[in-house]
């Protein structure tokens, strides 16, 4: 196998004035997690880059994992070589005659960064690019917009030889920007939601709200299905708190307000999401709601929504149109999940007409007449499931009232 190593890169790390060894230390730790599935891979860090050894492992397998990752922007698979003449324009050959749809013309740009190499660059442009154009008879030079850049970078330690730059998640890496609570319905919003949080550096804990048993286990696994899959995003495991929902639902609905049911309920969500937020350490909440996509999601009903906590809402698709979500959904693979037909515990007391105008003294007013309300919330907190997912499974299920769980 020819490629021996990947060049990882990570840019948005450069442009930000914050701790730059804590951000590469975590950037390490994730990569490492998510690459232990390969086993044998090693890890060697370079002037602001991460190389890993493939030490044997195909790799096509640890590009795809690396490229999902976040705070990466490119990574490149490389031949590594000693930094010594014949043996990098060698390399280099092997490379270029390794392309798959052999190119017609392509140019060589060296960057020699040990000064010690008796070559300069230019020379070096010339001798490694006179020896492959000698050994491929079709093939031309072209300065300006060549096929094929091949990049020969010329370190100390070694010299690395690559055509490819392949684009990776962006953002930032897991953790280095806090923690967020993700409101997980089983619907497409959601989970895109949750993986713009993950790559902004956000570090998620979901939560979900369920109505069993009038919605199903498998509305759950539902669920547990999509935060399996963010889980995949993060390289770390990701915590689902499933909150039992029905009794307080069943109440809300007892004060027949019907057309501000749902304004209630997701005020209580709110208000639970509040209290495990703060016994989780999380300064957020992020939720998939769209402006104007439903009653509940217009401007005013957000306000009215909103006034339930005093955390920060996070809600990065605000102002995309469904067709962009289903997309990136569609890219993140949890679309098909997404459209399984199991029902949420929301559509369960879906009214006739939901306000899209709910005014917040009415709304203060119908809670104030549920006295039991706030016990209700406490014991909905208490009662929470919580499940800790990998992307291979379910890792431990403990109940949020329980002191001693880990
Ligand atoms: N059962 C639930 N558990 C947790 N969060 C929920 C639940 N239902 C709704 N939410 C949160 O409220 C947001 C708005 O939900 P709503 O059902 O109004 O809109 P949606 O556009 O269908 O969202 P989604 O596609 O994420 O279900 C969701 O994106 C999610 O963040």
């Amino acid at each position: 196998m020819l490629y021996d190593q990947i060049i990882v890169r990570y840019g948005d790390l450069t442009m930000k004035g914050r701790n730059r060894n804590q951000f590469e230390k975590r950037m390490l730790q994730q990569v490492k997690q998510a690459l232990v599935p390969f086993g044998s891979v090693s890890y060697f860090k370079s002037f602001g880059r991460l190389y890993v050894r493939l030490n044997g492992q195909p790799y096509e397998p640890v590009a795809d994992r690396l490229k999902d990752l976040f705070g990466i922007t490119t990574i490149s698979p490389v031949v590594s070589v000693q930094s010594e003449l014949e043996e990098i324009r060698a390399a280099a050959l092997s490379l270029m005659q390794s392309i798959e749809k052999p190119p017609a013309t392509f140019k060589v740009s060296v960057k020699r960064a040990w000064k010690g190499f008796p070559h300069s660059s230019q020379e070096m442009n010339h001798l490694v690019g006179g020896h492959v154009l000698r050994a491929m008879e079709n093939l031309k030079v072209d300065v300006r917009k060549p096929e094929i850049e091949l990049k020969v970078d010329i370190q100390e330690e070694g010299t690395y030889v690559f055509w490819e730059i392949i684009q990776a998640g962006g953002g930032f890496p897991f953790a280095t920007n806090g923690k967020v609570m993700l409101l997980l319905s089983g619907g497409i919003d959601s989970p895109v939601a949750g993986w713009m949080a993950l790559r902004k550096g956000l570090e998620v804990e979901a939560v979900h709200f369920h109505s069993y048993p009038f919605t199903s286990e498998k509305a759950k696994d539902k669920v547990v299905d999509l935060a399996t899959r963010l889980s995949y995003f993060s390289g770390a495991p990701m915590k689902l708190h499933l909150v039992p929902f029905t009794d307080i639902q069943t109440r809300l609905a007892q004060q027949k307000s019907d057309n501000i049911i749902i304004t209630l309920m997701r005020r209580a969500m709110l208000r639970i999401t509040d209290k495990l937020a703060e016994r989780n350490g999380a300064n957020g909440i992020v939720t998939g709601e769209s402006l104007g996509q439903v009653a509940s999601q217009t401007l005013a009903s957000m306000n009215v929504i909103g006034r339930a906590t005093e955390l920060p809402l996070l809600k990065p698709l605000v102002m995309m149109d469904k067709q962009e979500i289903i997309r990136e959904a569609e890219k993140i693979g949890t679309f098909e999940t997404s459209i399984l037909p199991y029902e949420d515990c929301c559509t369960l007391f879906l009214p006739k007409s939901p306000s899209t105008n709910p005014n917040l003294r009415v709304v203060e007013k119908v809670e104030a007449l549920i006295p039991e309300l706030d016990a209700m919330i406490d014991a909905a907190v208490e009662g929470t499931e919580v499940l800790v997912l990998t992307p291979s499974g379910i890792q431990t299920v403990h109940t949020e009232g329980e002191d001693d769980w880990f």
